[in-house]
């Protein structure tokens, strides 16, 4: 009774404004008690326990952040096993959405509140852990009478603060006793033990979150960089912050001269802002190099050692990337891609067939690559033949088409002239555009289709040819029906069977794509890579392999960087501070590039291919 008359007359001497000494964030939060939320240190109240309808909707909305940290929280009961700490975790409301404690003091653990569903709140609890910790995102002892509510005066409770990888904070873990020693240094242990936690629940957080984007993680120590990092930081193909844990939010903050409780000026920076470091650097720092060369320096002049861990392929969450089905020519189509693959499937039934076949697609998504690979896939001994139905003057596809017979025609050749329908004899007849095919022909080529039959102009006779159609439009045909451009009978004809290409931005075999495109001849750095992948590609697989060309052309050593590629039609060239802050080192070097190299902790090599990417010279 007496120590708690002693404890309400210390509460009221602080709100007095009287000296203490109790640390400042508890004499900050009894001040909260009273002048915030109003608490009267003279009302003693017995814990708070959420019924467990509320319980349950407080689980439910943290289910996402107990599953990663339950495996966190386990580990580290294990460690404090028998020594009667109870762990919680609360959520952002500092309601106890997981509890580990000892089975044997169940009833005593639920009337202190260290107890599933109890709410830590410092405007319900007063001064707690989880409330102190909620109240400053901070870890923090709060021990025994360091509690506002004389009812808690005998717990001493450790608490660290959660963050999520957008910055924000998430949840509190606390580790708490019935009973203590007296002095709070008892407690240093706990509070180093409980940090860690939370920096490797984090860290797996942060980890489940990326696995198609870089992730570069810190340590200040080379020989804990691999096994046990203290820091972690998410970038995209670009560079850019995507996630961090909380450390790695510090780092960051520090690097750049602002606060960490400020996320929104970290998450969406360069790295370059940061770090004397570009996403394309990013290579040197994995694991193929051993962990004393991978050093970084940030603006601050922090030098740490970093691990950079690849992007894993991207694949994506609904079905597994289908594994390669096709043979021989279909096989060089794509990879990887669902909509490839089905198309790849259907195309090997149906190539040894006759059957005509009609291709849809937008430009350049590869219809007459498709086609040819057809006629390979089809086993036909003949010629492929093409023929662009847009590209020929009207009045000369008849003849090209059909062929004439001996002076049909003035100017006719004087043999008559085999037709492009009877070269592709016994082999394939490819009609690109069929959607431009003049309507007066339409009738002949049905004929050729119905009957396999072809009369040469001036001919008496028709001739039999044995051929395969395979046509191609980026049109809507069933539209031209409609509008009679297009015969109808003939519409039906050629597409017995219908094969649709998606367009290059809807493919998810597009590394695969540029990958073969490229043929050995270059690789892309990250940040090219990331820049291609970003794009519309509106004129698809063909503005794609135009683009590479003129990148291998362009790159030097075999690497193609961002500068390398053609601006995107109606884009200029990308920019970052990236290359600002080069150009202000090489400025304040004389334009040594050596210099430069020594001072941004790189090798020479590094900065050339530096400058080159950004468009940055050295005077
Ligand atoms: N699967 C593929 N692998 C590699 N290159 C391809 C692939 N498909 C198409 N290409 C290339 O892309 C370019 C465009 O292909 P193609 O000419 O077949 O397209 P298209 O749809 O017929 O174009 P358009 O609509 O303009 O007639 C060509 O250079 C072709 O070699």
């Amino acid at each position: 009774m007496a120590a708690a008359m002693e404890h309400i007359r210390e509460v009221e001497n602080v709100a007095l404004g009287r000296a203490s000494k109790r640390d400042p964030w508890v004499v900050q939060s009894w001040l909260r008690c009273i002048n915030e939320h109003r608490l009267d240190p003279t009302r003693a109240c017995e814990a708070f326990i959420l019924s467990e309808t509320e319980l349950r909707f407080h689980r439910q909305q943290s289910e996402e952040l107990i599953s990663i940290a339950r495996s966190g929280l386990e580990g580290l009961y294990t460690q404090m096993a028998g020594q009667n700490y109870v762990l919680l975790l609360g959520d952002s409301a500092g309601v106890a959405v997981e509890f580990l404690g000892d089975p044997n003091f169940d009833h005593r653990l639920r009337k202190a509140g260290l107890y599933l569903g109890a709410e830590w709140s410092e405007p319900r609890a007063g001064t707690c852990a989880i409330g102190a910790c909620i109240a400053t995102g901070e870890a923090l002892t709060i021990h025994q009478t360091d509690h506002f509510d004389v009812t808690h005066t005998p717990l001493s409770c450790t608490a660290a603060p959660i963050y999520d990888t957008r910055g924000e904070f998430a949840a509190v873990l606390d580790i708490s006793l019935l009973s203590s020693p007296i002095a709070k240094a008892s407690q240093n242990l706990a509070l180093h033990m409980v940090a860690a936690t939370v920096r490797r629940i984090e860290l797996a957080n942060l980890m489940a979150q990326t696995r198609h984007e870089w992730v570069l993680r810190f340590s200040r120590s080379p020989d804990f960089l691999d096994v046990d990092p203290e820091a972690g930081v998410s970038l995209d193909g670009s560079g850019r912050v995507i996630g961090m844990t909380h450390r790695g939010a510090q780092i960051l903050a520090r690097a750049a001269g602002v606060s960490w409780r400020r996320p929104e000026l970290l998450i969406g920076q360069p790295l370059g802002r940061f770090f004397e470091l570009g996403v394309d650097d990013l290579g040197e720092l994995t694991r193929q190099r051993p962990t004393h060369d991978r050093t970084v320096v940030a603006r601050d002049g922090n030098r740490l050692f970093a691990h950079a861990i690849e992007p894993q392929l991207r694949r994506t969450r609904r079905a597994p990337a289908p594994a390669p089905v096709a043979r021989g020519a279909l096989a060089r189509l794509g990879a990887g891609d669902r909509q490839i693959a089905a198309l790849q499937a259907k195309a090997a039934k149906l190539a040894p067939t006759a059957l005509p076949i009609l291709i849809q697609g937008e430009t350049g998504t590869g219809k007459e690559f498709l086609a040819r690979a057809l006629h390979e896939a089809s086993g036909r001994r003949g010629p492929f033949v093409a023929i662009n139905c847009a590209a020929i003057p009207e009045a000369l596809i008849e003849a090209e088409l059909f062929g004439h017979a001996p002076g049909a025609f003035t100017g006719a050749a004087p043999g008559g002239r085999k037709g492009l329908v009877e070269e592709a004899a016994g082999g394939t007849l490819f009609l690109d555009e069929i959607g431009d095919m003049p309507l007066a022909l339409q009738a002949r080529l049905l004929r050729v289709l119905a009957e396999g039959e072809v009369t040469p102009i001036g001919a008496l006779r028709p001739r039999r040819v044995d051929l395969r159609v395979i046509s191609a439009t980026h049109r809507d045909l069933p539209a031209q029906v409609r509008a009679g451009t297009l015969r109808e009978d003939l519409y039906y004809r050629l597409s017995a069977a219908t094969f649709v290409l998606p367009p290059l931005r809807e493919r998810e075999d597009f590394d695969w794509l540029t990958q073969r495109l490229l043929d050995g001849r270059a690789r892309l750095s990250p940040s090219a890579s990331a820049s291609l992948r970003a794009r519309d590609w509106l004129g698809n697989l063909r503005e794609l392999g135009n683009a590479l060309a003129v990148a291998v052309a362009l790159c030097e050593g075999g690497v193609i960087e961002r500068a390398d590629l053609p601006p995107e039609p109606g884009q200029t060239p990308a920019f970052d501070g990236e290359a600002e802050a080069l150009r202000a080192v090489l400025a304040r070097c004389g334009g040594n590039v050596s210099e430069a190299a020594r001072q941004m902790h790189v090798d020479r090599t590094t900065v050339h291919r530096r400058m080159r990417r950004l468009g940055v010279a050295a005077h």
